[in-house]
C-alpha cells in the first residue's frame, strides 16, 4: 500500500486531514478549485506543526510531501486513501465520487467527511459502492482523535479493517458505527445541545457567552474525560446508574427541553447570535482562537496521559506502538551498539512546555531528563514489574546546564551514557539535542533503593550486570565536556 493520501476539498476539514496525514509521514495531494486553498491549508499546517508533534511522548515520523493538483485524476491516481471533504451537499458529493472512482485505484479507501449523510446515500451513484465509507472527523482534525467510521452493507469487512488500520496508524480513534443512521452518533448528540442552545438565545434566557460558560466551567470538562454514562454512574453515588435513573429519569418527562423543535433562524435571530458572538470573541481573529483552542486541547489530552485515561490512554498506546520505529528500545537485548550513548528520548516539544519567553521552560528540561532516566532504568531491567516487586532507583543529585533554546514542536533527542556504576550508585550523563544543536546536558547521581525499607541497597545481579555492561562499554568514550560542573560558590 502506498502512503499517499488525496484530499478532495481543502477547507476547514480537508485542511485538518491534510495536516493529520502529512505530519504522520504520508504524502498528501490536494485537489480544491478554490485559488485560496493553498494559503488556507498553509495556515492550518502552521497551527498543526506547533501542536500535534508534541501531543505524545514519541516523535512523529518525518513529514510527508504536500502537493496541490489542478485536476482530480492527477490527485487521486495511485493514492491509498482518498478523503472527500467538499461542502455538505449530496449531489456534489456523489459527483465527486464518480470522478474519483474514474481515476483512483480499486484498492484505495474513499472516506467521506460527511457530518450527516449515511454511507448508503453517498454510495448511490457510485461505480464501486464497496470502496466508499463515512469517516467523519472532528475539528481540529489534526488534534482530536475521534473519527466515526460508518460502513453500509455494501462495504466488505476487509474495507472496514483497512480503514481502521490506516486511521489507527494516524493516532485516531475510529469509532465503528455498526448501524448507519443520519448524523451518525456524535453529531446527533451535538445537534441536540445546539438546538437547545439556540432556543435559550432565541427566548432571551442566556447569551452565547453565558451558554459557553455553562459548558466550559462544568460539564464540558467532565465530558472530556468520562463522557455521559460513566459520569452519571458516578453521580448516582454508591447505588450507581440504577439509582441515578430512578432519581432523574422522571425529569425527562418534564418540560426541561425543547429538543424536537428548532427555532426559526430568522434574520433577527441570526443577527442576535452573531453580534453576541462578536461581543464574546471578536477581540481575537479566527486563527488566534484556533491557537488558543489548540493550546487548551493539547493541555487537556496531555493531562490524561499520566492517568492513562480516555484520549490520554489512546495517545499512550499510539506512542508505545511507534516507539520502536523511532529508535527507542525497551531492553538491553535490543540495543544495537552498546558502546554508544543510548537514545532515551525522541520527541517533540509540546505546547504545554512553552513559557512566557516563548521557549521550553526550565522545569521541562528536568521532566525530559527524568523520562530519559526512566527509560534507561527500564533498559537495564528496572521495569515497572521490578519496581512493583520492591526495588527502584532514587535520584540523589542533579546538575542541568541550559545551553540553547527549544521552541514548540522542535524535535528533541536525549542520549544517555553511564559515567559510573558502583555498588548501589549509578551516575548518568544525558545530552539533549535538536538536530546537531546541543540544547542541554544533565548529570544525575542515583541510588538503588529497597522500597520497603526506603534504604539504599545494591541492585540485584540482573540489573547490576546490565548496568556494568553499559558502564564498561561507555568507559571507552571520551569524557563529555561539562562533567562534574557545578554553579560554584559565590565569590
Ligand atoms: N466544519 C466542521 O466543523 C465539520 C465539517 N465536516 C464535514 O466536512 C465537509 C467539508 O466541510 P468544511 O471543511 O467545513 O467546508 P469548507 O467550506 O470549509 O470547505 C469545503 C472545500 O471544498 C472545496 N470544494 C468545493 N467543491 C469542490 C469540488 N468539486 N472538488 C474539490 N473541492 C471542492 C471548496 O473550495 C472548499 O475549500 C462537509 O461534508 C462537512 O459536513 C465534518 C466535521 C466537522
Ligand atoms: C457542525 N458540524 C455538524 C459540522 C460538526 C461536526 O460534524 C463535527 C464537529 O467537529 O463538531
Amino acid at each position: 500500500m502506498s502512503r499517499i493520501a488525496a484530499v478532495i476539498g481543502g477547507g476547514v476539514i480537508g485542511g485538518g486531514w491534510a495536516a493529520r496525514f502529512l505530519l504522520n509521514g504520508w504524502d498528501v495531494r490536494v485537489f480544491d478549485p478554490d485559488p485560496e486553498a493553498e494559503r488556507k491549508i498553509g495556515e492550518v499546517l502552521d497551527n498543526a506543526r506547533r501542536s500535534l508533534p508534541g501531543l505524545g511522548n514519541v516523535a512523529l515520523p518525518e513529514e510527508g510531501r504536500l502537493s496541490f493538483h489542478a485536476t482530480m485524476p492527477e490527485a487521486v491516481a495511485g493514492a491509498a486513501w482518498i478523503q472527500e471533504s467538499v461542502p455538505e451537499r449530496l449531489e456534489l458529493k456523489r459527483k465527486v465520487f464518480q470522478a474519483v472512482q474514474a481515476a483512483c485505484d480499486v484498492g484505495a479507501v474513499i472516506g467521506s467527511s460527511t457530518s450527516g449523510f449515511k454511507p448508503s446515500e453517498l454510495q448511490g451513484c457510485a461505480t464501486r459502492p464497496e470502496q466508499i465509507v463515512v469517516t467523519h472527523p472532528f475539528n481540529p482534525v489534526y488534534l482530536l482523535p475521534l473519527v466515526e467510521l460508518v460502513p453500509s452493507e455494501a462495504n466488505p469487512p476487509e474495507v472496514v479493517a483497512q480503514a481502521k488500520a490506516v486511521l489507527t496508524g494516524l493516532g485516531m480513534y475510529p469509532l465503528h458505527v455498526r448501524k448507519e443512521i443520519d448524523a451518525h452518533i456524535a453529531d446527533r448528540l451535538l445537534e441536540a445541545v445546539w438546538r437547545e442552545a439556540l432556543w435559550l438565545v432565541n427566548d432571551g434566557i442566556a447569551t452565547t457567552e453565558e451558554i459557553d460558560n455553562a459548558i466550559r466551567y462544568g460539564f464540558g470538562i467532565r465530558w472530556a474525560q468520562m463522557g455521559l454514562f460513566e459520569t452519571y454512574r458516578v453521580a448516582g453515588g454508591e447505588a450507581g446508574m440504577a439509582h441515578f435513573i430512578a432519581q432523574f429519569g422522571p425529569c425527562l418527562q418534564w418540560p426541561w427541553t425543547k429538543l424536537m423543535d428548532v427555532p426559526e433562524l430568522t434574520d433577527a435571530l441570526v443577527e442576535q447570535i452573531a453580534s453576541q458572538s462578536d461581543a464574546q470573541s471578536g477581540a481575537h481573529s479566527i486563527r488566534a482562537l484556533e491557537r488558543i483552542r489548540d493550546n487548551n486541547l493539547v493541555g487537556i489530552i496531555r493531562s490524561l496521559q499520566p492517568t492513562n485515561w480516555g484520549a490520554g490512554a489512546l495517545q499512550n498506546a499510539h506512542d508505545q506502538a511507534r516507539s520502536g520505529d523511532m529508535g527507542l528500545v525497551q531492553d538491553i537485548s535490543e540495543v544495537a551498539d552498546i558502546a554508544a550513548p543510548v537514545l532515551t528520548i525522541n520527541r517533540a516539544v509540546p505546547l504545554d512546555w512553552i513559557d512566557y519567553n516563548g521557549h521550553m521552560t526550565e522545569a521541562r528540561y528536568l521532566d525530559a531528563f527524568a523520562a530519559a532516566t526512566d527509560r534507561f532504568m527500564q533498559i537495564i531491567g528496572c521495569t515497572p514489574e521490578y519496581i512493583a516487586s520492591g526495588g527502584s532507583f532514587f535520584t540523589a543529585e542533579t546538575h542541568i546546564r541550559h545551553i540553547d533554546e527549544a521552541r514548540a514542536g522542535a524535535r528533541i533527542q536525549v542520549r544517555t551514557r553511564v559515567l559510573m556504576a558502583e555498588g548501589k550508585k549509578m551516575q548518568l550523563w544525558h545530552e539533549m539535542v535538536e538536530g546537531e544543536r546541543m540544547l542541554a546536558t544533565a548529570e544525575h547521581m542515583l541510588l538503588h533503593v529497597d522500597l520497603s525499607t526506603r534504604r539504599s541497597v545494591p541492585p540485584p545481579p540482573q540489573i547490576a550486570g546490565a548496568l556494568q555492561r553499559f558502564a564498561a562499554a561507555h568507559a571507552g568514550l571520551d569524557l563529555p565536556e561539562g562533567v562534574g560542573r557545578a554553579v560554584g560558590a559565590p565569590r
